[in-house]
């Protein structure tokens, strides 16, 4: 296993191509910008290193018996998966944003799975490759994007119909030792931190888009691959000199376009190769993973509570009945996405492959939950935070000799509490519910894992209705 100062030097070996506002980035691990979003990362390796979260951070291969990281493991027991929620809870919580380690965990699970049931209806290597290519993540410890979202054009249309052919990523050409792929993935989560970047289909496809059905891993500094990052909300503050207007003082998340230009991928790391039917259920099975992950929004949840209760304290409030009762609102609302994540995991169940897979329908319904109630949760925050929060000057203007003395006479409150530490909690909760810190906590829990339609989807098709119906007219006698 590394630790999180190998993990920053092995990011350093790679020759990443980045472009952040223009220009092509010379070194992505210090640009202040991107720097936050590592230190988060790195946070995955660091608490692995600490005896206290050893259980929930470390586990034993399967394939090798070694100790690894959590995040490189193909979950054997629902065991594993009641600690990946535990886990990810952990480190929304330490680090109050999008650590970006749990996408490619859920992407390495899904294809173990998928992989193996390819393998039993064609007779084919995949499951094979995959393994090795596992053993070699599980060794060195790296970290893997899971690139699943095409740009995608025209919702309305399939991939092989679209204006631009390239607007799905795809197969364009077939060689003796792999396969050329052209097209983009969009709204990466850590891509840049991450050492691997495995690709999967982003819809069910049917044999027309067989040339769009198609899965692999490749280094994430593959010739040809470019990365243009995304903007969020306030990050230029990270540019700023002082750290109390950030927010967050030390981590981030981050999302990139990643473009594969005619990109080379050799046979052996090829997982998926124009079996147009496994590209549903890879996707279901991946998303379904990826949707028990949003436990991570609620260890930042329980970074939000805890920055309200202490700003109503700083105001003097606390004691309030309306802001209890808000308080054990959050609380209420937090503790149920924790049960969706937690019941999916308790409810999985063993594949084929021997992969243990969390209970689908559960899954789809703890994500749903995510899509509402984080943004409650940021709406009584900013309820009990008031207007402070977003009409507060800059750091500089409280260390202004001119005006300085202004702000800390007229934005004291609860002899508690000193301007500063004010100041401070407030940006915090801007950071989580309007900064930078919102994409991860609230658009994130909207489209990320998919949009919430993309649930009520497979909700509608996962619960049993006819069970539901036959019990219903069993009670009241129908008999037909
Ligand atoms: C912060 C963030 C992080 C993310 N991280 C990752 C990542 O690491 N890896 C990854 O692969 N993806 C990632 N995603 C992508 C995420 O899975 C997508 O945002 C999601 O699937 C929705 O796709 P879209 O953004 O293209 O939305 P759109 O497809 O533009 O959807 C917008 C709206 O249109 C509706 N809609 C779209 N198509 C149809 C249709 N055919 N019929 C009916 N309604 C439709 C949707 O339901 C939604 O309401 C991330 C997204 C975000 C916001």
């Amino acid at each position: 296993m590394k630790t999180g100062i190998e993990y920053e030097d092995s990011l350093r070996k790679l020759n990443l191509q980045v472009f952040l506002f223009g220009k092509k980035v010379a070194n992505v691990v210090d640009d202040p910008i991107i720097r936050p979003s590592m230190n988060a990362v790195k946070l995955t390796y660091e608490l692995a290193e600490k005896p206290e979260y050893e259980d929930l951070m470390t586990v034993s291969s399967h394939l090798t018996g070694k100790k690894i990281n959590r995040f490189t493991h193909i979950h054997q027991t629902t065991e594993d998966l009641v600690k990946k929620t535990k886990m990810e809870r952990l480190l929304g919580a330490k680090s109050g944003c999008c650590f970006q380690r749990c996408v490619g965990m859920d992407a390495l699970n899904a294809l173990s799975i998928t992989t193996y049931n390819i393998d039993k209806k064609y007779g084919s290597d995949y499951n094979r490759r995959f393994l090795r290519y596992l053993e070699y993540v599980q060794e060195e410890d790296l970290v893997c994007d899971g690139a699943m979202t095409d740009p995608k054009g025209d919702r309305s249309l399939p991939p092989h119909q679209q204006a631009d052919p390239d607007l799905f990523l795809r197969v364009v050409e077939e060689r003796e030792d792999g396969m050329v792929v052209r097209g983009a993935k969009a709204h990466q989560t850590g891509a840049l931190n991450s050492h691997e970047i495995i690709v999967m289909p982003t819809i069910s496809m049917g044999e027309k888009d067989k040339d769009y059905a198609v899965s692999f891993a490749l280094p994430s500094d593959a010739q040809g691959i470019t990365y243009i990052y995304g903007r969020q909300s306030c990050d230029t503050r990270k540019l700023e000199k002082g750290t109390i207007d950030r927010g967050n003082q030390c981590y981030g998340g981050h999302e990139a376009l990643v473009v594969f230009d005619d990109v080379f991928v050799p046979w052996d790391r090829v997982f998926l190769f124009k079996e147009f039917e496994f590209a549903g259920e890879l996707v279901e099975n991946f998303a379904s993973y990826h949707r028990q992950s949003y436990a991570c929004k609620v260890g930042v949840g329980d970074v939000l509570i805890g920055a309200s209760q202490v700003a109503a304290e700083y105001n003097g409030v606390h004691k309030v009945s309306h802001i209890k009762d808000k308080i054990i609102e959050m609380n209420h609302l937090n503790e149920t996405l924790f049960c969706g994540s937690l019941a999916c995991a308790c409810e999985g169940s063993r594949q084929p492959s021997g992969t243990y897979l969390v209970n689908t329908l559960l899954a789809n319904v703890c994500k749903q939950n995510v899509t509402r109630f984080p943004y409650e949760i940021a709406r009584l925050a900013q309820d009990i935070a008031g207007g402070l929060m977003v009409t507060m000057p800059a750091e500089d203007d409280f260390n202004s000799p001119d005006v300085g003395h202004w702000l800390r006479k007229y934005y004291a409150a609860s002899s508690s509490a000193s301007v500063e530490n004010r100041m401070r909690i407030l940006r915090l909760i801007e950071n989580i519910t309007l900064g930078t810190a919102a994409v991860g906590y609230l658009t994130e829990s909207m489209h990320g894992a998919g949009s919430p339609q993309a649930q009520r989807i497979m909700i509608a098709r996962q619960v049993n209705m006819d069970e539901k119906k036959k019990t219903a007219k069993h009670l009241c006698g129908i008999v037909e």
